[in-house]
């Protein structure tokens, strides 16, 4: 199980469990998510990948059947202290879905609208700031001369893309993407890709995927989950390579679904 220096260390999750309506979804897992890397989660259909990503922003908070134990520290502070600014922690915390989900405004307000919500700059400085966005989300070139026309004109890997700087925009430190190029043709998922790669040197970023081809490509560390529990946690050429677990390499090459 990989450990990393706490300089080296975005999260921490001790013991954690998570269960809905009394039934377990998450069972005491226990690992760290090292800064500026890419770290994959995958397993079988239902074991609590998507769970485990939306308790890092405590989006089960939302949900009342849900019933959280242990610990998930970011940056050493535990996000279920009860001082800790939930609304801070999604901004420092972002969260990319599956299916793109642009608000309907223009490509400009899309960007805009969190940093809005943040706190208000000048609009020389705004404008700063979402080109900023758009270019770290690999976007602007294609949209700087339609920003103020509607986002959903975009294609769906551009939608996605646009998606990301939004979330960008206002400056987190992680990024949690749940399958977000699933819903997406060959070519933008590889632009997609691409920039998961390329983002990790801004901040850490925390992938759910179902291809196992793209966890190979994209991630850094891979933690493999099946009904709630972490079986295997390495790096990801050791678990693709060298799995420990037969259960691993079952999955991995699919014999196991
Ligand atoms: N909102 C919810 N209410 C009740 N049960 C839920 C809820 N969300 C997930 N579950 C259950 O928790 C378990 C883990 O689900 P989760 O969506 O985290 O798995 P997953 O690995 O992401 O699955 P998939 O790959 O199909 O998206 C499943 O048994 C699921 O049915």
């Amino acid at each position: 199980m990989p450990t990393f220096a706490a300089e080296a260390c975005s999260l921490s999750i001790e013991g954690f469990s998570l269960a809905y309506g009394g039934k377990p979804a998450l069972r005491d897992l226990t690992l760290q998510i090292p800064r500026h890397r890419v770290t994959a989660f995958i397993g079988p259909s239902g074991c609590g990948k998507s769970t485990l990503l939306r308790a890092i922003n405590r989006l089960h908070d939302l949900n009342e059947s849900a019933r959280a134990e242990g610990r998930i520290a970011l940056e050493g502070r535990d996000i279920h202290d009860p001082k800790l600014d939930v609304s801070e922690l999604r901004r420092r915390v972002g969260m990319v879905f599956q299916t793109p989900n642009p608000f309907p405004m223009s490509i400009y307000e899309n960007v805009a609208f969190g940093l809005r919500l943040q706190k208000r700059l000048p609009k020389r400085q705004r404008d700063d700031r979402i080109e900023w966005a758009l270019s770290a989300a690999a976007l602007w070139d294609e949209v700087k001369d339609r920003l103020h026309r509607s986002a959903w004109q975009l294609s769906g890997g551009q939608q996605q893309r646009l998606v990301i700087a939004r979330t960008l925009a206002v400056e987190p430190e992680v990024l949690l993407l749940d399958e977000p190029a699933s819903a997406l043709d060959p070519i933008s998922t590889l632009k997609i890709e691409e920039l998961i790669r390329n983002l990790k040197s801004q901040l850490t970023l925390i992938l759910v995927t179902h291809n196992m081809q793209q966890a190979a490509r994209v991630s850094d560390y891979t933690a493999f989950l099946q009904q709630g529990a972490l079986v295997e946690y390495g790096s990801t050429d050791q678990v693709f390579t060298n799995p420990r677990l037969q259960r691993t390499e079952d999955y991995i090459t699919g014999r196991l679904s």
